[in-house]
């Protein structure tokens, strides 16, 4: 599995210092707002688990699934609903974690719905922010880093359902999925 990665960006302790200080940014911010923290499955499981342990105020947690890419490197455009969140969000103070922004399309989509169901208040929290590709004016909130314009994976980020399991992130070689996409 390693072989199929070109180059390493973050190691699973650059990734651990960084949920470190993004919670304690969040902390800070939403002490006594008991908010709810959203995981956007599945890509988010990884970096959910290391941000919520990092907060240290009450909060729930709760889970999304949302889906655009299918088994291609390229967004569908797409963005479908497949398991709905368990709590209300209205006057709720939210936060989505995702592992990912990309086109912004999943978080448009997904800001909009939390809108109008009347949250609070909607932030992001985001593992990686790929601003180059960007087609929707979304910006996160909380940023753990801005990766370039090439296909990643590892940390919850797959591809064709693997390599969600690397416990680093880094940049998928296109030999892997040129002939697929
Ligand atoms: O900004 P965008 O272009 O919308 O891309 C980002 C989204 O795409 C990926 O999810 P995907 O739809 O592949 O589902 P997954 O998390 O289950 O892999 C990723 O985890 C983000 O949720
Ligand atoms: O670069 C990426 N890698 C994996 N999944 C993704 N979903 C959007 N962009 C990416
Ligand atoms: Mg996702």
């Amino acid at each position: 599995m390693n072989n199929d990665i070109k180059e390493v960006l973050y190691s699973q302790e650059d990734i651990k210092a960084v949920a470190e200080k993004l919670g304690q940014e969040i902390t800070k911010d939403y002490e006594g707002k008991n908010p709810i923290v959203i995981c956007v499955l599945k890509g988010a499981i990884l970096f959910m688990a290391d941000i919520a342990r990092e907060i240290k105020t009450y909060c729930e947690l709760d889970f999304m699934d949302v889906s655009s890419y299918g088994d291609a490197t390229e967004s569908s455009g797409e963005v479908k609903i497949i398991k709905d969140l368990d709590t209300s969000v209205k006057d709720r103070h939210v936060l989505i974690i995702e592992d990912i922004i990309d086109t912004g399309r999943t978080l448009e989509r997904l800001v909009d719905l939390l809108e109008h169901r009347n949250a609070a208040s909607v932030k992001i929290c985001t593992l990686l922010d790929k601003p180059e590709r960007r087609v929707k004016g979304v910006s996160p909130d909380y940023v753990g880093f801005e990766v370039p314009n090439e296909f990643v994976v590892g940390y919850g980020l797959d591809y064709m359902g693997k390599y969600r399991n690397l416990p680093y992130v880094g940049i998928l070689k296109p030999a892997v999925y040129e002939n697929n996409d």
